[in-house]
């Protein structure tokens, strides 16, 4: 192992340099991409073309489709965990022992291999065992007291006192034999069974102190959960996330478990995945129902505890994207899909509009508040550190469509940078001693330093104050009788007599000043304890203040998104009435035009009828005429009586009454009635009046 040697001071400068620079550096983020291993019987949509580009051949309504997609690495279906973590996670955790983040999240459809890939099963240990045997193989020597570095809980870490440190071990004694019988009835398994191949890190700083620290948390239907928060009792506890003063977001109030071993991690790692919510669906007999965040926290002290400096490596699982026509989800476990598709969501319009945002020089907002999971890891985005993504692929045909959205996004990806993480020491932070040693009136003036104040140097020249306060007056000569000088002796022991009389009377005034300070740190340590009740009073109510908030803003999101459902509706309805009240426009000015038309029609064909009528009339009047004319001339001197001319007379008048046609009847001398036929039939015009026998 090549050891960094480096002294702390080119580090410090280094970071100086680093803040110094203005336009920070960025790196891509890397996606690597794992292929599940296929049955047989199973058809492949994925073909290898080279060991960074696939094709996937995808059919459509037009045809087949092929599509290529490269990425940093492709590992087959042949490729084990070992060389997965190789190439993936041990850059990671180099940086990690650099005092630089990371973030590793698996991402794919639900059944394709993500959980096996992180965590993997005891022979076949993957990325997150791998991780912690590595790391502890590699600082196991260099490691720090335990509980001399403490998490502050908000996001930070103190230093504390070595006796105080040894109280705080003394205490969590109880507490941990507990646990560790929960543990060996829970997942001991794991414990023993991941396999540790002995690699070690290239670059350890044998200088500085290390302590590593671990949270667990998930994310549970748009919830963060403390996967290993003991207090919860059998329901977790809903976790809010904050920003700490230098806008890095943490899950407040998250248990942060110091652990010395490998052994150690792996017990939280059991704990934390029996509680993880897992689920039975038809296409992954135990498929995640949440996302889970495994983080692992090393925090480097310099010898001198001046400075130290923290790294972070986020192991995230996210549960698989899945479709409900597939999984036939119902209830809970479709409530779950959702809250998993839409957070799965979320994450890909965030890393969409940042990609925008970089390709053209454009400042959008980018929506991380959008679901806790891009909330929670936003400063990696934002912020520093590297981020990689293995893209975990089932080839089966089945699987063909949603790979194809998964690896869009995937390549997608690709096209972010985040900036470049860097190692940064930052000045300790010191813990106010809980345990006060017995103050004397010299030591005074220390306990009103601020715990920030106190340094390491002011903490040694205390100790040789109390040291000095404390001492028992003048030293005791020793005393050497002369039997041939009584005089001599008589000196040395008046001599003896008063340093005697002074150190009794110095241990007078050091047994009062001592009862005084133990009267006054009695005080003290009870003002303290009340301080203390205070603020844990005072945190109960943030944090209860911090989840009725949490609950308004989700209500009020909830109300929100009622609000934007309901305006789509009346837009939707605006939209048809506006569509129904065209429709009904268009329709009445179809009819205006069919009426126009018909009446246009009607108007002619009244006109033409009353032309023919017209015609017709002129034509019977002619013919009257001509009746008349022929009454006249011949028939009516022979045989028509006053009353037929008159007849035929009002006939031709309009509007006067004609008398029904009949066939005129002469009788002729031989008493036979002969027929008389008029050669033009006269019109009806009218009723006809009582018939009238014309002799
Ligand atoms: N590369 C692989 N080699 C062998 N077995 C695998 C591989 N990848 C996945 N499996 C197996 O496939 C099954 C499903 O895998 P896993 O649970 O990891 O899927 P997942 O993507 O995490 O699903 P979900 O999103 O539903 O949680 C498991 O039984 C696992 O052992």
């Amino acid at each position: 192992m090549k050891k960094n040697d480096e002294n702390t001071d080119a580090n410090k400068s280094s970071s100086l340099n680093s803040e110094s620079c203005s336009v920070p550096s960025k790196d891509p983020v890397q996606v690597f991409c794992r292929l599940r291993t296929l049955p047989e019987e199973y058809q492949s949509c994925i073909k290898l073309l080279s060991p960074t580009t696939l094709t996937l051949t995808a059919s459509s309504k037009t045809g087949r489709k092929k599509c290529n997609y490269v990425f940093k690495h492709i590992f087959t279906s042949c490729a084990g965990q070992r060389e997965l973590f190789e190439h993936v996670a041990l850059p990671l955790l180099e940086d990690l022992v650099q005092g630089k983040n990371g973030l590793l999240f698996t991402y794919g459809v639900t059944g394709s291999g993500k959980t096996y890939t992180l965590t993997g099963e005891p022979p076949m240990p993957g990325v997150m065992p791998r991780c912690i045997n590595t790391l502890f193989n590699s600082i196991a020597d260099y490691q720090a007291q335990k509980l001399l570095i403490k998490s502050d809980r908000t996001n930070g870490f103190e230093v504390q006192g070595e006796n105080d440190a040894l109280e705080d071990r003394l205490v969590q004694i109880k507490p941990r034999t507990t646990k560790m019988k929960t543990v060996k009835r829970g997942g001991g398994d794991a414990k023993n069974n991941y396999e540790n191949d002995g690699t070690k890190l290239r670059r350890v700083n044998e200088n500085n102190l290390y302590a590593v620290f671990i949270s667990y948390t998930e994310i549970y239907n748009n919830t963060v959960y403390d996967l290993l928060d003991e207090t919860a009792g059998k329901v977790l506890q809903a976790k809010v996330i904050r920003e700490d003063s230098q806008k890095r977001m943490y899950v407040n109030g998250v248990v942060e478990v110091e652990v010395k071993s490998a052994a150690e991690a792996f017990e939280l790692f059991c704990i934390g995945r029996k509680r993880k919510r897992m689920g039975h669906t038809i296409l992954n007999a135990e498929s995640s129902r949440s996302h889970s965040a495994f983080n692992i926290r090393v925090v480097q002290l310099q010898k001198d505890r001046s400075h130290l400096m923290v790294g972070q490596l986020s192991l995230v699982d996210l549960a698989g994207s899945e479709r409900c026509s597939r999984t036939q989800n119902t209830g809970m476990r479709l409530k779950e899909a959702s809250s998993i598709n839409n957070s799965l969501m979320s994450l890909r319009t965030c890393l969409g509009i940042l990609r925008e945002n970089q390709l053209n020089d454009a400042n959008k907002l980018v929506p991380y508040r959008g679901s806790r999971l891009t909330l929670l890891f936003k400063n990696y985005f934002e912020g520093e550190g590297n981020v990689r993504m293995i893209v975990c692929i089932n080839p089966s045909i089945k699987d063909c469509e949603e790979n194809l959205q998964v690896l869009k996004f995937a390549e997608m990806t690709q096209d972010v940078k985040t900036p470049k993480a860097e190692s940064r020491y930052a000045p300790s932070k010191y813990k106010t001693p809980s345990k006060t040693t017995k103050q004397t009136p010299s030591t005074q003036s220390l306990s009103s330093q601020t715990p920030s104040t106190r340094t390491p140097s002011t903490q040694t020249s205390a100790t040789s104050q109390v040291k000095k306060a404390i001492s028992f007056g003048p030293k005791i000569p020793s005393v050497k009788l002369n039997m041939e000088n009584p005089q001599e002796n008589v000196m040395v022991l008046d001599n003896l007599m008063k340093v005697l009389h002074a150190r009794r009377q110095k241990r007078e005034r050091n047994r009062q000043e001592l009862a005084m300070q133990e009267q006054h740190l009695r005080k003290r340590l009870l003002c303290l304890k009340k301080e203390k009740q205070a603020n844990r009073n005072l945190n109960t109510k943030i944090t209860n203040l911090d989840t009725s908030n949490e609950k308004l803003s989700a209500n009020n999101k909830e109300l929100q998104d009622t609000i934007r459902t309901l305006q789509n509706t009346i837009d939707e309805k605006n939209l048809r009435i506006n569509q129904d009240r065209l429709e009904r426009e268009k329709v009445r000015q179809k009819l205006i035009l069919q009426s126009e038309q018909m009446k246009q029609e009607l108007d002619e064909r009244l006109e033409q009828q009353r032309a023919r009528l017209q015609a017709a009339m002129r034509i019977k009047e002619t013919k009257i005429q001509k009746v008349k004319e022929i009454l006249k001339s011949d028939t009516m001197s022979a045989c028509a009586s006053e009353q037929e001319v008159k007849i035929v007379q009002e006939m031709a008048t309009p509007g006067t009454p004609v008398p029904a046609r009949r066939h005129r009847r002469l009788r002729s001398d031989s008493e036979v009635w002969l027929k008389y036929n008029v050669i033009y039939p006269v019109p009806r015009v009218a009723t006809i009046p009582e018939e009238e026998e014309i002799d």
